[in-house]
Formats: C-alpha cells, sequence, structure tokens
C-alpha cells in the first residue's frame, strides 16, 4: 500500500501487466466541410482535417492488440460554423467514422456546438443515445460509466421560449453582466464560467447521477464521469467549467465510488487531483491538431489504476485509484 501524494487516502499499487479493458477516447472533433479558422481568442482551428484525426484514432483503436472494447466521444461532434443545411450530413458522416470501430460501441455525449446546429432530439436519435442525453452503462463486471448531459440546463438547446432557456437566461442575467452572453469580459476567476457557451446539470440529473453512484457504491463499482464539460477548476480554464460544477462534485464526493471526471470543451486539455482523491482529465482537442497531428488516446483499465496513453497532443497521464472503499 502506497500512501498518497495528496494525503487523502491509500492507493492500491496496481501489479497487473495486462488491463482488465481499454476503451478509446476523443474529445471535440467539431468537424465541418469549411476552411480553417480560429477560435473567438485566435487559436487556429482545422475543421476539414478534424474528421482525419479521428479516422486515424478509429485505426489506432481497431490495431490495438489487447483489443479496445468500446469509445467514448466527448462531444462538439460538429462546429457552429457548419452551414446549417450541411449540419445533419456533418453528424453523419462523424458517426459514419465511429461505426468503422470494431471493437464495440461508441457513446456520444452533447456539446454546446452540437446544439448550435441541430435539435436536442435529433441528436438523441443520431447519436444513438438512449432517448436521452446522460446515461450509464456498464462496460466490464465491476465498472460502470456514467455519462453526463452538460447542457441540461442551457441557454442553447432548448427552443427560446422553452421554461428551461427562460430560466438559464435569467440565471446567466443574474451573473453576467455583459449584454453578449458568451463574453467572460469582467467576471472573475471561476465566475468566468457564466458563460452562454456553458451549461449545468439540472436537478433531476443530479438526482439520477445520485441514485447511480449509490447503486455503484453498493455494489462496489468503480465509476468513471463523463462529461463536455470539466467539473474541476484544477483541470480546465475558469471559463470552460460547468454552471454548477460544485453541486455535480459534491454527488460525485457523496459515494466514494468515482474514480475519474473525463472531460472535453477545453480544447488544450488539462488534469488535477481532487481533494477526494478523484482524478480529472480534460482532454486535448481533435479539432486543434495541424494536418498531420493527432489527438486521441486509449484508457488502459487495470485494478487501482487507470492509464491514458495518448496520441499527439493528447499527453498520457496515468491516475492511481484512491477510493475510500480500497483503504
Ligand atoms: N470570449 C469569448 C469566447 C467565445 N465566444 C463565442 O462563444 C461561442 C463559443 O465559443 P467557442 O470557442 O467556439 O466554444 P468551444 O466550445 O469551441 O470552446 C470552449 C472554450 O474553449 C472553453 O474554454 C462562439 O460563438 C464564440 O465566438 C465569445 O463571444 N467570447
Amino acid at each position: 500500500m502506497l500512501a498518497h501524494p495528496g494525503g487523502v487516502g491509500v492507493v492500491r499499487a496496481s501489479v497487473a501487466r495486462e488491463p482488465l479493458f481499454s476503451f478509446g477516447v476523443i474529445a471535440d472533433v467539431q468537424y465541418a466541410d469549411i476552411p480553417d479558422g480560429r477560435s473567438f481568442l485566435g487559436v487556429p482551428r482545422y475543421y476539414r482535417h478534424s474528421i482525419t484525426v479521428l479516422q486515424r484514432a478509429v485505426r489506432s483503436w481497431n490495431s490495438h492488440k489487447a483489443g479496445v472494447k468500446f469509445c467514448v466521444n466527448f462531444g462538439d461532434i460538429v462546429d457552429g460554423f457548419c452551414p446549417k443545411d450541411r449540419s445533419l450530413s456533418a453528424v453523419q458522416a462523424v458517426v459514419a467514422e465511429f461505426d468503422r470501430f470494431h471493437g464495440g460501441p461508441a457513446y456520444h455525449m452533447l456539446g454546446n456546438h452540437c446544439l448550435y446546429n441541430l435539435p436536442r432530439s435529433e441528436l438523441v436519435s443520431v447519436l444513438r443515445m438512449p432517448g436521452r442525453a446522460y446515461y450509464d452503462f456498464s462496460p466490464w463486471p465491476g465498472y460502470r460509466f456514467v455519462v453526463l448531459d452538460a447542457y441540461d440546463f442551457s441557454a442553447v438547446g432548448w427552443p427560446r421560449d422553452h421554461p428551461v432557456a427562460a430560466a438559464a437566461r435569467r440565471f446567466l442575467e443574474e451573473r453576467n453582466p455583459n449584454s453578449d452572453k458568451n463574453s467572460p469580459t469582467g467576471l472573475a476567476g471561476e465566475d468566468r464560467r457564466f458563460v452562454m457557451f456553458n451549461g449545468g446539470v439540472g436537478e433531476k440529473q443530479l438526482r439520477w447521477l445520485d441514485s447511480v453512484l449509490r447503486d455503484a457504491s453498493r455494489r462496489g463499482e468503480t465509476v468513471v464521469v463523463c462529461s463536455h464539460l470539466p467539473l474541476h477548476p484544477g483541470a480546465a480554464s475558469p471559463a470552460g467549467l460547468m454552471w454548477n460544477y460544485e453541486e455535480a462534485l459534491a454527488v460525485v464526493h457523496r459515494h466514494g465510488c468515482v474514480a475519474a471526471c473525463l472531460a472535453g470543451h477545453d480544447h488544450k486539455g488539462g488534469y488535477a487531483v481532487d481533494a477526494c482523491g478523484v482524478h480529472h482529465r480534460t482532454l486535448e482537442a481533435a479539432l486543434e491538431c495541424p494536418p498531420g497531428t493527432d489527438a486521441f488516446g486509449h484508457v488502459n483499465v487495470f485494478p487501482g489504476r487507470l492509464s491514458l496513453v495518448g496520441s499527439g497532443r493528447m499527453a498520457s497521464t496515468d491516475m492511481p485509484l484512491v477510493l475510500p472503499r480500497l483503504s
């Protein structure tokens, strides 16, 4: 047994050489058949090349010796600049690339750019989500994955006159004084997250998360939470965080079974271990890979350890598990 450097528990050192199973990861493909451009802050974006990054990811997962069992796409499948009349075909083109993955299912989540382009109901259907945008699955005995809908409470993705959209606009109005609610100008520190391109997990979803984690904890399962929006300030820019990350984290911490929270959205990526020993890894974006470069990876799951093996701009990250029940 090893003392955890953060002093929050103990780590069972993993001696296994072969993973129990592996899964592929990719974030922010934001594909569009349009010329290269830049983000609002001037970072180059390669809208056509991003699907090539996905193609290379799928080839890599398919050729993985021990087998990649499923893959997780962390949202923003299509870019907001994609012409609206070509958005559905752009999403279908990306889904077709995921269909070339032979290892198992591809699990998707909603990002803000998905919702700029298509109605949520159409996305849930084309991305083959189980009737709604938050769900859980168990790919291996003793392991559970939770996919969050980080735009459940949001000013994007709901019809303008929908009560959720109206409540989210009021929420932003109270926290962001700018006339352009996408602008964090003047907001300090973590308050910079109160912008329209972010969102939150609604009350009903929080209750669902609580019950999934309670059951997982009772069954002794190890849980990985997947969300487009990062949940920890140490793993992302303040302007990239989920609006109610503190509420979501409180639920995550309550049951002591979550090993890691994986996210996309903040394209440069990030990593932190929180005070309860939960790993937070924000994945580097496929969209911002200059031609010929990559950002994807696979996570090897060992008893007591998750090991992200990154390709190209996606950094590798070793994540020894610090779960209270392991102590
Ligand atoms: N300061 C800003 C930043 C952005 N906008 C506008 O908001 C929309 C979404 O921005 P975008 O950078 O495309 O969003 P991503 O989801 O790709 O990335 C999120 C960040 O990386 C989180 O850290 C777009 O219309 C921008 O122009 C803005 O007005 N002001």
